[in-house]
């Protein structure tokens, strides 16, 4: 059974006629991309906010009109992949390195779904790479204070050369298992001088909908967590 093709598409289903939709990255929120897409071609009407070049150019031949978050006021809805989700739906995002352009939209977006094969439930963030991306200069001495802090960083590669986000910058995935406080590691890491953003989406997600072997489950935010960040 393809768990992200199962989640990615009953998320389609939240998409109503009129509404501006936050499309996400990557290769489970394809498949909601692409079930929207058969939507729009039965007269479904949406406009969609894409949150990557790659997203852009999927939508765009799926035939869903596009706009710019610049030209957006509200998003309805976005709905969008994650790397790891914990219980509280906090989770790490930016395996695929879009997740500059994801916060931003999903910061904009009235509520956020996030589709996930069941892989990505996890009780404790941390054990996947996080992403954190920053600009190009200088890019080493940042690589040196996470070294310090035993985070273990790794500049991401592309063909052999530093990959590059959409917005120009580089990524640097950190080891942050061992850190326990992820809003306390968020803000740090708000705080540094060369960091653009960094893949911790915590408090963001209303509702994952997770691909679970044939079947699919979903579950909601809890009332009790805080603000996004
Ligand atoms: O930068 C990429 C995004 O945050 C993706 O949504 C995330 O990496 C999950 O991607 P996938 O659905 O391909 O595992």
């Amino acid at each position: 059974m393809n768990e992200k093709k199962t989640a990615g598409e009953k998320a389609a289903e939240f998409v109503e006629d009129g509404m501006t939709i936050g499309l996400g990255t990557g290769s489970t929120v394809y498949y909601t991309i692409r079930k929207i897409g058969e939507r729009v071609q039965n007269g479904l009407k949406i406009t969609g906010v894409p949150t990557s070049q790659a997203t852009a150019v999927l939508a765009r031949g799926c035939g869903i009109p596009l706009a710019d978050l610049n030209d957006t006021d509200t998003i309805d809805l976005t709905i969008d992949g994650a790397d790891e989700v914990d219980p509280a739906l906090n989770g790490i995002k930016g395996g695929g390195g879009a997740l500059l352009f994801e916060k931003l939209v999903a910061n904009a977006s009235k509520k956020n779904i996030w589709v996930v094969d069941h892989s990505k439930q996890v009780e404790k963030l941390g054990a996947y790479p996080l992403p954190v991306e920053v600009i190009p200069f200088g890019w080493k001495q940042i690589m040196k204070i996470f070294e310090e802090k035993g985070f273990r960083p790794v500049l991401r590669m592309k063909n052999g050369q530093p990959f590059q986000t959409d917005g120009g910058h580089y990524i640097v995935d950190i080891r942050a298992g061992h850190a326990g406080d992820m809003v306390a590691l968020g803000k740090w890491l708000d705080g540094l001088t060369g960091v653009v953003e960094h893949g911790l989406f915590l408090g963001t997600c209303d509702l994952v909908v997770v691909g679970d072997g044939e079947s699919v489950s979903m579950r909601e935010k809890p009332r009790e967590t805080g603000n996004r960040s």
